[in-house]
């Protein structure tokens, strides 16, 4: 279906049962079950420059087309010489031997060390042949011509193989490795410039509601700026994906719907915010509607982010979060990221969690499953006031790095308790 296309039909308008009915209030886990069943794994690849891979996934196996280091190397700022030569080698009776040149790092030496010979070498510095090991400069008397070494070294000390990194023909890096770094590193050490890998997971995000204005522009009564298109468009980044659409759409579920609709052959997921509870203005029921959108689920027994809806659009996956900006903040955290880590074949953007102590407890009671922001360190989580933990405040999650999990019937926690946390 093409934006163009669409009809605004309203058989699913306001009154019908079907979206605003009985309510599905589905746990937290089948909620991204039926998301996550509805996502793509990307199969699509690029290649990319090397510098640019940092954060990506790989997406060929990669091996090494030679020995690494591809010489023998030396270690040390030394002579490389013949082990046999200074067995016997002692500081009152050193051995004495002819240097018969240098080699530097990066240099080269087609010379060979005889007997009675030395080699002045650098560190990294190729090892000529004849020598069996190198012997640092601190044991010798530094000589140009002839040297004077103190100490033996026995066959193959202070000596680097060929290829003692990385033989030729190694798988170094297999397909579907999250490259750092490190792998950027290793992939410079193998001379690739350039690395095959899986696209970037695109996602649409609209914020829906006439209450929102645009940071920047003048605020006439009764509007708020957007948090949240925002906030989402700059985690989704830090998580790797490639934003397609970034709009705030009026309340008008026709409109809603049409960029659902148009949003959906260039994004592989949709996120919306505001909008999914009873209210009149919730248009996200009806827009949903209005492009035959699949619901998958509304409501999740969780505070903040319960009146989430989960469908799919013509094979993508919606999820229209709450607008209170920390509800679809969690709900980012726990519903997004997994689908995040699916489609991008990154096990790693699934938030991570432990168990910590809260020397504060929480007073509240939790009816149905809660979540709290906090500061996790060293095995204890930490919150901020009780009074800062509506699902409409942001501000309070600045420094934050988790979400405290309390299960469902808790009474309070009590100081000094130990509470799941969600590592974001
Ligand atoms: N009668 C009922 N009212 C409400 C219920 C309910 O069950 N019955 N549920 C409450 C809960 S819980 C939540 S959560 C909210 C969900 O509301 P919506 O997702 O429909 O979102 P809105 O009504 O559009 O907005 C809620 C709140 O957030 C502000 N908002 C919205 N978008 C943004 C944005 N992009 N940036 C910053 N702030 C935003 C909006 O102004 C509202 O204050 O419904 C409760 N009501
Ligand atoms: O579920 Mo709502 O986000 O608690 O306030």
């Amino acid at each position: 279906m093409r934006a163009g296309d669409l009809k605004v039909e309203r058989e699913f308008g306001e009154g019908s049962v079907d979206f605003r009915g009985a309510a599905d209030r589905v746990s937290l886990e089948e909620a991204a079950g039926f998301l996550l069943a509805h996502c793509q794994v990307i199969r699509e690849t690029e290649t990319v420059p090397l510098l640019d891979c940092t954060g990506r996934v790989l997406a060929e196996d990669v091996s090494a087309g030679f020995d690494n280091p591809p010489f023998d190397r030396s270690p040390v700022d030394g002579y490389a010489v013949r082990s046999a030569d200074i067995a016997q080698a002692s500081q009152e009776n050193p051995a004495v031997l002819q240097v018969i040149g240098e080699v530097d790092a990066g240099g080269w030496s087609d010379d060979e060390v005889g007997p009675g010979q030395a080699m002045r070498i650098m560190t990294g510095a190729p090892i000529p042949r004849g020598a069996d090991c190198c012997v640092y400069q601190e044991q010798t008397d530094y000589g140009e011509e002839r040297v004077q070494v103190y100490k033996p070294c026995g066959p193959w000390k202070n000596y680097c193989f060929k290829g003692e990194d990385i033989k030729a023909g190694t798988l170094v890096l297999k397909e579907g490795t999250a490259l750092t770094y490190v792998e950027t590193g290793i992939l410079a050490g193998l001379g690739r410039e350039k690395v095959k890998v899986y696209r970037r997971t695109r996602v649409a995000v609209f914020a829906s509601g006439d209450e929102l204005a645009e940071p920047g522009t003048e605020l006439a009564p009764g509007k708020i700026y957007d948090n949240n298109l925002y906030f989402l468009a700059a985690r989704l980044r830090e998580l790797g994906v490639e934003i397609t659409a970034l709009e705030r759409v009026p309340d008008q579920p026709e409109v809603m719907a049409k960029r659902l609709v148009s949003a959906c052959g260039q994004a592989d997921l949709i996120i919306t915010t505001g909008g999914v509870s009873v209210g009149k203005k919730d248009i996200m029921h009806e827009a949903l509607a209005l492009c035959k959108a699949q619901r998958l689920f509304w409501k999740i027994r969780m505070k903040p982010g319960m009146p989430t809806i989960g469908s799919v659009l013509e094979g993508t996956p919606v999820v229209s979060l709450s607008g209170n900006p920390f509800g679809a903040l969690a709900d980012c955290e726990l519903l997004v990221r997994p689908m995040l880590a699916k489609a991008g074949h990154n096990p790693a953007l699934n938030p991570g969690s432990c168990t910590a102590v809260m020397p504060q407890g929480f007073p509240k009671a939790s009816p149905s499953r809660r979540f709290l922001r906090g500061v996790c360190e060293n095995g204890q989580v930490r919150i901020p006031e009780v009074k800062k933990h509506a699902s409409g405040i942001l501000s309070s999650m600045s420094g934050c790095n988790c979400l405290v999990d309390i299960p469902a019937g808790t009474e309070a926690v009590e100081p000094g308790g130990e509470v799941r946390v969600i590592l974001l």
